[in-house]
């Protein structure tokens, strides 16, 4: 029985410009799974004040990352988008040396290719047994979640529904922990060991936490697995959380008041590693490798060096062909 693999992220506007970062920030936005405030409130919030303000802040931004590159290397348009799409065709690839009947395609959660066309597609070419793959090494409910409620949706009207699973997470898994320690072993190689290793991990309200979102949990589970990996004392790292929206306390610790803060005590070099992104977006390549290089320098650090997100590295695929592989039909139970 033939598998198809979709690999899934969070998605991103089709251009960097204000009336397409509007529309992926309206899907986007209007999940309930993302924003959790009772809709009579947040809708006028969304329509009155974010989307006409927002987009215009955000697209020069996007428009900074779009076709530019990343550690020496080209990226076509949304790092994001060609990430995923790339990560796909290697591990398609990978897998072909001894799964040949299993295909690899992307999708997102918000914008194009969406997941119902990518699953209709590969229903016409005759796929039965699918593995959604959502890229999200921490299982959150804002992201995570709404990939299954999409997967439910799809299949809402279908009385035979396929054989379908959604990898929930792989936040402790031993070759994403091995591919991330890699990755950092490389770095100290090439320019030396900073002061500080900081994980930061894209933040969510605190409140999720308290009404049972798993995700603080996992974060600090990885966190733990890949400074032991490591081989790092507990002074040396630290791990703390970004990309914090609107007013709500998010998990803590900051990511920009801890590099302020260090700058401001005396720490003079940093290492930021991102495990939660498993490409490098406008939430790792903007607001970690520019916002808060300028908020540690500024507060008083020398030197801030960005690890980028596994991407595309070898040992990254190895991990993501390990995960699939351990999910695949029992061929067995298979017509
Ligand atoms: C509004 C609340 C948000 C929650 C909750 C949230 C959780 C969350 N997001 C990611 C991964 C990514 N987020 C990205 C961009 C992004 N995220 C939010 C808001 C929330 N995220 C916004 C509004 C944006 C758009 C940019 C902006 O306007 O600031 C991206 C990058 C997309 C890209 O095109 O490059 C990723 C990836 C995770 C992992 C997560 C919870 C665990
Ligand atoms: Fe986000
Ligand atoms: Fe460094």
């Amino acid at each position: 029985m033939s598998t198809a693999v979709i690999l899934m992220n969070l998605g991103t506007p089709l251009e960097p410009t204000a009336p397409a970062v509007r529309k992926f920030l309206r899907d986007f936005l209007s999940d309930s799974r993302v924003v959790e405030i009772p809709r009579p409130l947040w809708l006028p919030i969304l329509h009155g004040f974010i989307l006409p303000l927002r987009p215009r802040r955000i697209a020069p931004a996007y428009a900074q990352i779009w076709d530019s590159s990343v550690d020496g290397e080209p990226v076509e348009g949304s790092p994001l988008l060609y990430y995923t799409r790339r990560q796909a065709e290697l591990l398609q690839a990978r897998l072909a040396e001894e799964r040949p009947d299993i295909t690899v395609s992307h999708a997102v959660t918000y914008g194009e290719p969406g997941l119902q066309t990518v699953i209709e597609r590969l229903r016409r070419e005759g796929f039965v047994s699918f593995i959604v793959f959502p890229l999200y090494p921490q299982y959150s409910a804002t992201t995570t979640g709404p990939i299954y409620d999409q997967v439910a949706h799809i299949f809402r009207r279908n009385r035979d529904i396929p054989d379908i699973r959604v990898i929930r997470d792989y936040y402790r898994h031993p070759l994403y922990i091995r591919a991330l320690a890699n990755s950092v072993r490389e770095h100290w190689e090439k320019r030396g060991a900073a002061e500080k290793l900081l994980l930061s991990f894209h933040g969510i309200p605190k409140a999720n936490i308290r009404k049972g979102d798993p995700y603080y949990q996992q974060c600090q589970e990885t966190a733990e697995h890949l400074a032991a990996e490591l081989g790092l004392e507990d002074d040396r790292w630290q791990f703390s959380f970004q990309s914090r929206f609107g007013k709500a306390e998010w998990l803590q610790p900051y990511t920009d008041r801890t590099l302020m803060e260090w700058g401001k005590s005396g720490v003079t070099s940093v290492d930021v590693i991102c495990p939660a992104f498993s490409a490098d977006c406008l939430e790792t390549l903007e607001e970690i490798s520019v916002e808060n290089r300028a908020n540690f320098l500024q507060a008083g650090g020398k030197a801030y060096h960005y690890i980028p997100a596994l991407n595309l590295r070898g040992d990254h695929i190895e991990a993501l062909a390990a995960i699939v592989q351990e999910q695949l039909p029992n061929s067995c139970s298979s017509a």
